[in-house]
């Protein structure tokens, strides 16, 4: 009977009713004329999800355009990406530029960022951090509930329901493994009984939390290290900027000086909204006109951290796709430089993950992984797919430790991560 169920599945995998396309294969190099300093990423890999709430998904689309977020957009972000002559190259910007690197900042207090998202939770009663990653889950979990009751229509637990069961969690990105110890699991206590969705989710919520919680890590400080370097990697658009800004405010509120590194030289936007995030959360920023080198920015921020005693430094990376070999090796350089400062730094070298680009994400983590030494993900936008099952596939298959997640543009909406809210807020088990 198990041989007979193996092949009806295999066969539903590749056969007569097979996922949908796997998008992970990487989209071919780009041909297109490459600039002279860089080569114009190819866009990010398109998301298989509905575009989320608002903005985000757009930012996807090249250019990769960063800055949609209430209060960092500037004419600037309508320039295509790699267009020559944008107004960053003036000498007022140049000067802005140095002039707020040496005007130390005034103490501002951190205020939220305003967003689409919190502007409407302000209004509406406050939400928890459940209630809000309950919602941001929403479209993920109502796509399993869905999916659940369209196969759980008769009572009684019989192979069939077993099957179509499987189908359901592969198509949620959840992964083959995660999928079948489910049904493995309700085989083995329901076969032939009576059972209700309700039951079969809080299955699927146990399995869930198991394979999350060894994953489920904070990010750890260690005060030994002054600074704690932080090194954010990613593909465009993938959160890298708004996590830092968001972890930015959530340090500065633990009482730790924090300081931050707009290594992202190749846009003037994405230097904008990290400045924009220091002048929020009181943190000095360390830029360099449009164009600089970013291993050495990232060498003077490392020094500049050092001298000033900053608890946390926090370098922002421009986004790459990983199978842009030249990219990645700028990448392995910024490191380099780092460690001659400090050959223990970076302490931490976090790699965000955009939720809505599903299976891509799993090569990422294996490619940045190897060329940049990630310790850790925050994975980002999980409120803009329905299928937030990848984070368990790269759970499983990485183990690498999850430290944040992002369920909205929202300072508050990101949070250290924690196996079972995800597992009962993904399984729609709010209650
Ligand atoms: N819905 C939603 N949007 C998010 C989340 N995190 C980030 N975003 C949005 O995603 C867009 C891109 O975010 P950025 O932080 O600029 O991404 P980036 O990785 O720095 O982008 P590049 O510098 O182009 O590589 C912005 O509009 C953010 O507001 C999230 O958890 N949920």
């Amino acid at each position: 009977m198990t041989e007979n169920r193996k092949i009806g599945f295999m066969e539903r995998l590749f056969g007569a009713k097979p996922k949908p396309a796997d998008p992970s294969p990487a989209p071919p190099e780009a041909e297109a004329p490459q600039t002279a300093d860089r080569p114009a990423d190819p866009p990010p890999p398109p998301p298989l999800d509905t575009p989320p709430l608002s903005a985000p998904t757009e930012d996807r689309a090249p250019p990769p355009d960063a800055s949609t977020a209430p209060g960092n957009s500037t004419d600037m972000d309508e320039e295509p990406h790699g267009l020559a002559g944008p107004p960053e190259t003036t000498v007022e910007f140049v000067e802005e530029v140095e002039d707020a690197l040496e005007t130390p900042p005034e103490p501002v207090p951190p205020i939220p960022a305003p967003s689409p998202l919190s502007v409407a939770a302000d209004a509406a009663p406050r939400q928890n951090w459940f209630q809000r990653l309950a919602t941001g889950l929403k479209r993920s979990s109502d796509q399993l509930t869905g999916g659940i009751t369209a196969v759980f229509t008769k009572k009684r637990l019989d192979e069939a329901m077993l099957e179509e069961l499987e189908d359901v969690l592969i198509q949620a990105d959840f992964g083959v493994e995660t999928a079948t110890s489910v049904t493995d699991a309700l085989r083995r206590d329901r076969f032939d009984r009576d059972v209700t969705t309700a039951e079969v989710r809080a299955v699927l919520a146990g399995e869930v939390a198991r394979v999350l919680a060894p994953v489920a890590r904070p990010l750890d400080i260690d005060p030994a290290h002054k600074p704690f370097v932080i090194l954010m990697v990613g593909v465009n658009g993938s959160g890298k900027t708004t996590t830092i800004g968001k972890l930015a405010q959530k340090l500065s509120a633990e009482g730790k000086s924090v300081m931050l590194a707009a290594g992202d030289t190749f846009r003037a936007a994405a230097i904008e909204q990290l400045q924009v995030w220091g002048r929020r959360t009181g943190a000095p920023v360390v830029a360099k006109p449009t164009g600089a080198d970013a291993s050495g920015l990232a060498f003077e921020a490392v020094t500049r951290a050092r001298a000033e005693g900053s608890d946390v430094l926090i370098i922002d990376t421009a986004g790459r796709l990983q199978n842009r070999d030249e990219l990645m090796s700028e990448l392995e350089k910024i490191v380099r430089v780092i460690k001659k400062v400090d050959p223990t730094a970076p302490h931490a070298t976090l790699l965000t993950l955009d939720a809505t680009t599903g299976q891509n994400a799993l090569s990422q983590v294996e490619i940045f992984g190897r060329r940049a030494g990630v310790s850790g993900l925050v994975m980002t936008k999980l409120d803009g797919t329905a299928r937030g099952g990848i984070l368990v596939s790269i759970a499983r298959k990485h183990g690498l430790p999850v430290h944040f997640i992002g369920v909205g543009e929202g300072v508050d909406d990101l949070e250290p991560f924690k196996a079972d809210d995800f597992a009962r807020a993904i399984a729609g088990r709010a209650e």
